[in-house]
């Protein structure tokens, strides 16, 4: 279990996490939504353990991780950009990380992994020629060959289109399902966050505003700004289509 009390962050003395406390199960899969700036990618950071906080604790399995050094956390990140390398192949990429530390995963995980990410087909692709979809899957295959207790992700989806964003979500979930992988994910997007994690974290003013399971917070939002933020946005999203339909049918009435 990752757990945080009374976490808390500056940036040169402007507040962006005020008092952040928050347990997280094993094998779970938690959504950080909120509005741009809000300290998303900051607390995603500070887990990862490449942002110091200045106050507070972060403990996992009962060990206090808080100075604890990021490459000895053993969480890892999969980065909105990918930062995959351009001259590498898909297979070079993907086992790039097990070079000096072989041992980490054997080659059946490493091909079951190819597997689960449907990628035997792209191995001698360079990146240059993938899609985002496909270089997403990459990412995640190369992250995910380092066993990582914790895989951290930002922002999954923004770069990928409608299928293939469903398609990508059903991935992670299968991964997070096979391995028992805690998954942590920065989105902005509140259909992403309640679609696809077991519980949904908001953040607001440095605070959470609510943490707990999808139909919680779409059946009972604890407060103006989960109202506001989340439920407004799905509300218009969900006119703007069936206005569309709407739409539609009166111009096959019309037509017919
Ligand atoms: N290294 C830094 N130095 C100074 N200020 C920073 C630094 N990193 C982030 N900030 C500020 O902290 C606040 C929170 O940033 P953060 O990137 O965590 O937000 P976010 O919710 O992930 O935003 P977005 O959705 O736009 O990516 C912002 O006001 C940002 O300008």
């Amino acid at each position: 279990m990752l757990e945080l009390k009374n976490v808390k962050k500056s940036y040169d003395g402007t507040p962006v996490l005020t008092d952040i406390s928050l347990n997280i199960e094993d094998g779970e899969i938690v959504s950080i939504l909120g509005p741009s700036g809000c300290g998303k990618t900051t607390l995603l950071n500070l887990i990862l353990g490449i942002v110091d906080s200045d106050g507070g604790q972060i403990i996992y399995n009962g060990e206090d991780i808080t100075n604890v050094p990021m490459e000895k956390r053993g969480f890892n990140i999969v980065f909105q950009d990918y930062a995959l390398f351009p001259n590498l192949n898909v297979y070079q990429n993907i086992t790039y990380g097990l070079r000096n530390n072989p041992e980490i995963s054997s080659k059946e995980e490493v091909e079951d992994l190819i597997h689960l990410l449907g990628l035997e087909e792209h191995l001698s692709k360079r990146i240059g020629q993938l899609s985002g979809g496909q270089k997403q899957r990459v990412a995640l295959a190369r992250t995910m060959v380092m066993k990582p207790k914790i895989l951290l992700l930002d922002e999954p989806l923004s770069a990928l289109d409608g299928v293939i964003k469903e398609s990508i979500k059903d991935r992670i979930k299968t991964i997070a399902r096979e391995y028992n992988l805690t998954t942590i994910i920065v989105t902005h997007d509140p259909e992403e966050a309640l679609t696809l994690s077991n519980r949904v974290m908001i953040i607001n003013e440095g605070q959470i505003a609510q943490f707990g399971r999808p139909e919680e917070i779409i059946q009972r939002p604890e407060n103006g700004f989960v109202k506001k933020f989340i439920l407004n946005q799905l509300e218009i999203k969900k006119n703007n289509i069936f206005t569309l339909f709407a739409g539609q049918l009166q111009e096959q009435a019309q037509v017919g």
